[in-house]
């Protein structure tokens, strides 16, 4: 579903990603993991088609970004770091502006579904202007699943929402891994990756350093293949040696 290959980007004279492969499989749920600064929110914003790669290959359903972006886009739900919303409108009008440009079905009841899911039906009328963070972040929850998107791409989504929120959203993730939907998500909260995701990638040093299956995953879990990889990666730099 998702096919990256050799994939470079430049900010200037600063190279953030640097020939990154990545493949992810229909129906893979990939939790995205790595320090701060280490490219996950630039990668995301690549695959959103929120971002130009400056080399590389980079297809979505058999799409290629960055020529063919509308294509890739209506396939999409994208929760980034901007919640993306109109605060002159009111959540339901959000949610039907963005149906409508997706062509959903039956978008009157779908808006109340979506609603209803991410606890904002009491909400419904008013301008997102008056929303906090948090309900914001609900709806910009809402409007990226609104359309069923065959790949769902979230930037650390649980950023900003409150326990029962959390749960909200984890509830949405694995309803939305169960209906064999392929979602990428960054995060830092590796107990909340372990819980969810199929499999496990971190990104270092501008590439995929290391990779592993839920299944695969030893008795001392995520926390500790991600300590390694971290540390492999950094004895490797001290050394000299290229990565
Ligand atoms: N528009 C930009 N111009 C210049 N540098 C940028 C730009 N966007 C990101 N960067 C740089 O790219 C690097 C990777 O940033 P990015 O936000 O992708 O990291 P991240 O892994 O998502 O980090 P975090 O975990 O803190 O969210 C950082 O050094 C950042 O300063």
């Amino acid at each position: 579903m998702i096919e990256v290959r050799s994939l470079v980007k430049r900010f200037g004279p600063k190279t953030v990603l640097r020939g990154l492969d990545f493949s992810v499989a229909q129906g893979e749920f990939v939790a995205l993991l790595g320090p701060n600064g280490a490219g996950k929110t630039t990668f995301l914003r690549i695959l959103a088609s929120l971002s130009r790669q400056s080399l590389g290959e980079v297809k979505i359903a058999g799409f290629s970004l960055p020529e063919q972006s509308a294509a890739v886009r209506r396939r999409l739900g994208v929760v980034s770091h901007l919640p993306l919303l109109y605060g002159d409108l009111s959540a339901e009008e959000n949610l039907r502006f963005y149906g409508r440009m997706y062509g959903v079905p039956n978008l009157y009841a779908r808006i109340t579904e979506v609603l209803e899911l991410v606890g904002l039906t009491a909400r419904r009328r008013d301008l997102v202007r008056t929303f906090s963070r948090g309900m914001q972040q609900r709806l910009a929850i809402g409007r990226a699943i609104l359309h069923d998107p065959e790949v769902l791409l979230l930037d650390e989504p649980h950023t900003g929402l409150d326990q029962d929120a959390c749960g909200m959203l984890d509830e949405v993730l694995r309803q939305v891994a169960v209906r064999g939907r392929t979602v990428v998500m960054t995060s830092h909260d590796l107990a909340r990756a372990q819980d969810l995701a199929s499999r496990f990638d971190i990104l270092t040093r501008g590439r995929i350093q290391a990779s592993v299956q839920q299944s695969d995953l030893v008795v001392d879990g995520l926390l500790s293949f991600y300590r390694k990889t971290l540390e492999a990666g950094a004895s490797v730099q001290r050394e000299g040696r290229a990565l």
